[in-house]
């Protein structure tokens, strides 16, 4: 059976944008649209240029890619030719092969929000697209509040996506812009667009997630005929975001009727790279990764309950609906039981320890595990702080060097040409294994950058000054990322801090410290840091 075409639209980079707290720096937006090209997404929306120096800046770049770049805009206003309109200028200077403009489709929002006349939206919808299509643009005509239009003057809302459709718009794009659409009605009104004359494969849908329905939503749409789907990676997007493309995608891929129905863009190959650009696209935005998320968390093949993980050990088929490894996640069996134990072995090996099955570490290591994590600290991201950890209770856990005290200042003041200056100072006195004791001093005078200003900048340097017989082997040490999180350890509220750390050979590793003074937190983090380093050269490992 030959199967249908089906295109994946996504707007990350454009309504993702529009999440509260999100804003995209224009190397983020390259990043994000490498990764979605990899994917294999049809379209990659990339902002609004002019509306913003960062979109703009983006677009001007004019990055290459194998999906249709497109621009994101409104159509032209009344009383203004689409050839003048400003805001519609710059969204076509930016030169992309497709243009994706939002137009009024609700009798209300066009009396209210616009305050014109239903025929004047009209025309200015049908102008915008025949100007469009007249610069050989492919146009789209995005169909705000389309569903709630059509609820209240189906004969309007027909009208206007027809004034897009009848003027050259390759897609006509049903918005359920505020997101209270149910699948039903999706369905019903996809369907009835499609009797109207809107023939399906010139159809998209978008969906909001306020009802957390817009996987759903999008699902009935496609059932219904459309077929284009737009959404954004990890469903992010205005108020409640969008529809979730790391959901949809596999679901189209791998779930029927769709897998053997429709041809996406997206390869089984490139759907192994699914995680890793959700996690990605966090890591941008400095998110914790929702663990609960389909297909992509952390959770997602997590098996907790002993009934779920005894089975899973026998044929993982019994509790899972797919095998992590085609999105490329991976099976967990959380270590709270004799089959965390099988579990905790695996990644003690990971990191070079063979421990017997039955050994009572295993459970020693559990349970301080637990204890830890309720404290909050986080193994899962932090490999080596479990590494050094698990090493002390087998008894494997080299002592290098003490830390007597540190202390840190820092000021901030303005200098006697009035500049403000943010400075740090530290001291860290250490005593080494034979009695001998360092100390080593750093101040971050005049820092250019604002991030070798701080007081962990500073704690580092001073922590790295002088470890004696140790201090070539911390010399290539960089940090490469620093994360803090307000966490509840037990029932206060306390600091986690997560640091990446990379050597001369290109080795990276991430360690944690938790408390409740975010600067002590971090040493924490340091000192695992250097003591992973030197514990790793120590056994010989690479
Ligand atoms: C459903 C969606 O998510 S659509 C995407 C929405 N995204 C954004 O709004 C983010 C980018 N937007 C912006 O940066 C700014 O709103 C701009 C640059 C586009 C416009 O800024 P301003 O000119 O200052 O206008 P402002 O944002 O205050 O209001 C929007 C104007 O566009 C008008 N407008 C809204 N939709 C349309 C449309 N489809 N066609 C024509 N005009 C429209 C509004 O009536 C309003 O005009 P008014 O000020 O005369 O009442
Ligand atoms: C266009 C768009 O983002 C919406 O209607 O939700």
């Amino acid at each position: 059976m030959t199967k249908e075409r089906l295109y994946i639209y996504d707007t990350t980079l454009r309504d993702g944008q529009q999440t509260q707290g999100v804003q995209f720096a224009t190397s983020e937006k390259q990043q994000i649209a490498e990764t979605l090209d990899m994917l294999g997404v049809d379209y990659i929306e990339g902002g609004w240029p002019g509306a913003n120096p960062t979109d703009s800046e983006f677009f001007e770049l004019r990055p290459q890619m194998k999906a249709t770049f497109t621009a994101f805009g409104m159509t032209k206003r009344a009383g203004v030719s689409a050839e003048n309109d400003d805001v519609l200028a710059a969204v076509m200077n930016a030169g992309t092969p497709a243009v994706c403009l939002v137009g009024k489709t609700h009798d209300f929002h066009v009396s209210t929000a616009l305050g014109i006349t239903l025929a004047e939206n009209t025309d200015n919808i049908a102008r915008t697209m025949a100007y469009m299509v007249a610069q050989g643009r492919e146009a789209l005509f995005d169909a705000e509040h389309f569903f709630d239009g059509y609820k209240s003057n189906p004969t309007y809302a027909l009208e206007a996506i027809k004034a897009a459709y009848d003027n050259g718009a390759r897609w006509i794009v049903l918005c359920d812009t505020n997101g209270g659409a149910l699948p039903a009605e999706i369905y019903a009104i996809t369907k009835a667009v499609i009797d109207a004359g809107i023939p399906g494969d010139h159809l998209g849908i978008h969906t909001h997630n306020d009802t957390e329905n817009a996987v759903a939503n999008s699902l009935a749409a496609i059932d219904a005929g459309a077929r284009q789907v737009q959404g954004t990676l990890n469903g992010l997007g205005e108020r409640c975001g969008n529809a979730n493309l790391t959901t949809l995608i596999p679901t189209l891929l791998l779930k029927e009727p769709y897998a053997s129905t429709y041809e996406i863009g997206v390869s089984h190959t490139a759907l192994v790279e699914l995680t890793r650009a959700s996690r990605l696209l966090d890591d941008i935005l400095n998110r914790v990764p929702m663990r609960q998320a389909p297909y992509v968390g952390a959770s997602a093949f997590a098996h907790k309950a002993g009934l779920h993980a005894s089975a899973i050990l026998k044929d993982p088929s019994t509790y899972e609906h797919i095998d992590p490894a085609i999105v490329g996640n991976e099976r967990v069996i959380p270590m709270s039981n004799q089959a965390g134990q099988s579990n905790l072995r695996k990644r003690l090996a990971d990191a070079g320890l063979s421990v017997e099955k039955g050994d009572p570490a295993l459970g020693r290591i559990l349970n301080r595990i637990k204890e830890r994590e309720s404290l909050g600290y986080s193994y899962d991201s932090a490999q080596a702080s479990f590494e050094l950890l698990a090493r002390e209770e087998l008894g494997l856990r080299e002592s290098f060097f003490d830390v007597e005290r540190y202390r840190v200042i820092s000021e901030r003041r303005r200098n006697a040409r009035g500049q403000l200056v943010v400075e740090s100072e530290a001291v860290v006195t250490v005593q080494m294994g034979d009695g001998t004791k360092t100390t080593g001093y750093y101040k971050n005078e005049n820092a250019e950058d604002m991030r070798d200003a701080g007081p962990v900048n500073a704690l580092w340097q001073a922590l790295k000054h002088d470890l004696g017989p140790y201090q070539a082997k911390i010399d290539g040490v960089r940090l490469v990322d620093f994360k803090v999180r307000i966490t509840n350890g037990g029932i206060e509220a306390v600091t986690r801090v997560i640091i990446d750390s990379e050597d001369e050979h290109g080795r990276r590793w991430a360690t944690v410290g938790v408390s409740a003074n975010i600067v002590d937190a971090s040493f924490e983090a340091l000192l695992d840091a250097v003591n992973w380093k030197l514990t790793r050269d120590a056994a010989g490992a690479e």
